[in-house]
């Protein structure tokens, strides 16, 4: 239930240029709010919220501060200070001439004041400071009619100032330069503000968008022109046919912050494609000399040649990279070149990093060695990372694992802060998804550095129907489903609803620990996506619950979080279960670095994990994994996706479903096509 109150702000508690909580009078509120200060009078909308320590709080989701309509308040107002030169007699003496309203009177008419008798030269100065008092709340109004939110509004204000609601009235589409709206929902403000629907404004906006889109959604570092012009009369011409060609062709011709005219990519990515470029070629440029290498750079393991070759290139380049499926020996091989580099150089420096917070934990488990993540590595937070290249690490040795996670923003930073002399090792399996940001990195890299494949399974991991049938996968062959194990299991059922309960079921009753089995879907939506998934799992959880935007917590839910959050200490994709839901929106997650807790907004990071996309759980590993495989998921049934999904299981497979799902998706192995222009660069890179 929402509440007006008006009173006088006697202090703030804490203060940002928009936001703020204060007590007014004897209550505390919070919101958005700013050019705002102590002994302002301010009437304040909101709902009632109760904080666990600091309890009883208004929550501000509108405010005014009202301009004073008795002869009282307008005279204690003008003569409370926040007018400069205004003193009790003269605010008296304007209040008996002007009236009640003496205030508005002043803001409406700038001649108004002469009326006034001893006000003079000072009566601009007084109504300018007037206006500048109540500016704040006229520009936000403003922009709210234009169909803002009161957050958004503000932001504008802080960019624009004054012309704020001027600006965004003749170009909406400045918002979603800023980033603070998308392009439909300033589509829906140019509307109202009667904008022409091909106004240059408009289709430039579109094309940034579609190019932003295209970037973050889909990971293309650019677009054919033919496609962004294709998609871009798509977008624009959503509603009515009102754009044509020669004008997208046109706006495009002048289009800023875009680079390419046959491939047609963002400037910023164009220019991180070219760094990366630079960088990979300035370390693969060096060359060091090995002595040979001992046999037994591993105690008890006798390394193949393959093995020994990726050892030594390992060694010998400024820049290379290890590939290969589960089970062929990657994990020994890197602790064969740490141990092999540390023999070599007793006082170089090794340092092991990962894309995720999770891959670097199983780095560190495999390796009984720190590592890192790149964030954690390149004090990299808010943009801005303390190691770069003014600042490089002190490193002799860099080891990336999971390469295939790494997004071209990630990579870019990672590489100009390695140093001349270091030499930088990519581990990963190229034939994973590739990452869920921008690029496509390990790909665009293979071979254009020097690159080693191992293929050989070990007899070992051999053993595993997990592992051969990953490879069967990888290599196009329906996975071989053997009776007599139990380790990859295949449950045919026709029914998208069937397959729902029956993953649901295999979910909550094998006896795992929630965390060591994950459901994987190849999608978010429909009848076995993540979605209905995580819906059924949760159906019979009863207990203590809190509701945030689409979902329901409950008290023993599995969740992910998913951003990276580093005041909490918890990072995007890592998974936990709901321990305690206090009051209405206190939840308290344990993870397996800690417990976190989560209050109000904060669950805007947090989503129910019983099922997650395969995109979502790349780089981690689970006991036993569930995944459906249904014709329903058509678009979704592909070779690297299943194969992805597999590799995530160290004990158990599930497969539910039907066989010609699962043949459609093991035959297609049309790559998830990206738009890179990477490996091109890389065309004349030193290689041996
Ligand atoms: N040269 C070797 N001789 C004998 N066994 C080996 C050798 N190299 C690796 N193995 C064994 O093969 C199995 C798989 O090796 P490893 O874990 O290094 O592979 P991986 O490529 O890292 O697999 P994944 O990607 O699934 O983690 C392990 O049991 C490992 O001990």
């Amino acid at each position: 239930m929402t509440e007006t109150i008006t009173d006088t702000v006697n202090r703030f508690i804490f203060k940002t240029e928009t936001f703020a909580i204060f007590k007014l009078d004897n209550i505390v509120a919070l919101g958005d709010v700013a050019g705002v200060r102590e002994g302002d009078r301010l009437t304040v909308t909101g709902s009632w919220q109760e904080h666990p320590k600091y309890g009883r709080q208004l929550r501000v989701e509108h405010w005014e501060k009202p301009v004073p309509s008795t002869e009282e308040a307008a005279a204690d107002f003008l003569s409370s200070g926040l007018i400069k030169g205004v003193g009790p007699v003269l605010a008296e003496r304007i209040v008996s001439v002007l009236g009640p309203n003496a205030v508005s009177a002043i803001l409406e008419d700038p001649d108004v004041l002469k009326k006034v008798k001893g006000i003079g030269k000072k009566a601009p100065e007084i109504r300018r400071q007037l206006q500048e008092t109540y500016q704040v709340q006229q520009v936000v109004a403003e922009l709210i009619r234009l169909g803002l939110t009161l957050k958004t509004a503000m932001k504008a204000y802080m960019k624009f100032g004054r012309p704020a609601a001027e600006y965004v009235r003749r170009n909406p589409y400045c918002l979603t330069e800023l980033d603070l709206i998308g392009f439909h929902r300033a589509d829906d403000i140019a509307r109202r503000a009667g904008l022409a629907p091909d106004s240059s404004f408009r289709v430039k906006a579109g094309i940034l968008y579609v190019l932003n889109e295209s970037l973050w959604d889909e990971g293309h570092a650019y677009l054919p022109r033919d496609e962004l012009i294709s998609r871009s009369l798509t977008l624009l011409n959503h509603v009515e046919k009102s754009v044509s060609l020669d004008i997208v062709e046109k706006e495009l011709s002048r289009l800023k912050g875009v680079h390419g005219s046959a491939e047609v990519s963002l400037a910023w990515a164009r220019e991180y494609e070219e760094e990366i470029a630079r960088d990979v070629k300035r370390l693969a440029r060096q060359r060091f000399d090995v002595p040979p290498l001992p046999r037994d750079l591993i105690r008890g393991i006798e390394l193949t040649p393959d093995q020994n070759a990726a050892v030594k290139t390992a060694l010998e380049s400024g820049f290379s990279i290890l590939t290969g499926g589960p089970g062929v020996g990657k994990t020994q091989t890197v602790r064969a070149v740490i141990r092999a580099f540390e023999l070599q150089n007793p006082w170089g420096g090794v340092f092991l990093c990962a894309p995720t917070g999770r891959a670097a934990r199983r780095l560190s488990e495999v390796t009984g060695r720190q590592a890192h993540t790149v964030h954690k590595l390149l004090g990299l937070r808010n943009g801005h990372a303390d190691r770069n290249r003014k600042n490089p690490l002190e490193c002799d040795l860099l080891i990336l694992d999971e390469a295939s996670m790494a997004c071209l923003v990630l990579t870019k930073r990672l590489l100009e802060a390695v140093p001349n002399n270091a030499r930088i090792l990519f581990v990963g399996d190229a034939d994973q998804l590739p990452s869920v940001g921008p690029g496509n990195i390990l790909r665009d890299l293979l071979d254009k550095v020097p690159t080693v494949r191992l293929t050989e399974i070990f007899r070992q991991a051999a053993e595993s129907q997990i592992v051969t049938n990953a490879h069967r996968i990888n290599r196009g062959q329906m996975p071989l489903i053997d009776r007599s194990k139990t380790d990859f299991i295949f449950l045919e059922r026709e029914d998208p609803e069937d397959i729902a309960k029956c993953v649901a079921t295999c979910a909550s009753g094998m006896g795992y620990d929630p965390l060591d089995v994950q459901v994987l879907s190849p999608m978010r939506k429909g009848p076995v996506g993540t979605a209905e998934l995580n819906k059924l799992i949760q159906g019979g959880m009863s207990g203590p619950r809190v509701k945030y935007g689409q979902y329901v917590f409950h008290v023993g839910d599995k969740v992910i979080h998913t951003k990276n959050n580093y005041d909490k200490g918890v990072f995007n994709g890592d998974i936990g279960i709901i321990k305690k839901i206090k009051m209405q929106h206190d939840v308290l997650v344990q993870y397996s670095s800690g417990l976190v807790s989560y209050s109000g907004d904060d669950l805007r990071e947090l989503e129910p994990a019983w099922a997650v996309t395969v995109h979502k759980a790349q780089g981690s590993e689970f006991k036993a994994v569930i995944i459906p495989v249904t014709t329903s998921h058509y678009v979704m049934l592909h070779r690297n996706l299943i194969y992805t999904a597999v590799t995530r299981a160290r004990e158990k497979v599930i497969l539910v479903g039907t066989k010609k799902a699962l043949a459609i998706a093991v035959r297609n192995n049309k790559p998830i096509q990206r738009y890179t222009a990477l490996s091109g660069l890389l065309r004349d890179a030193p290689r041996r």
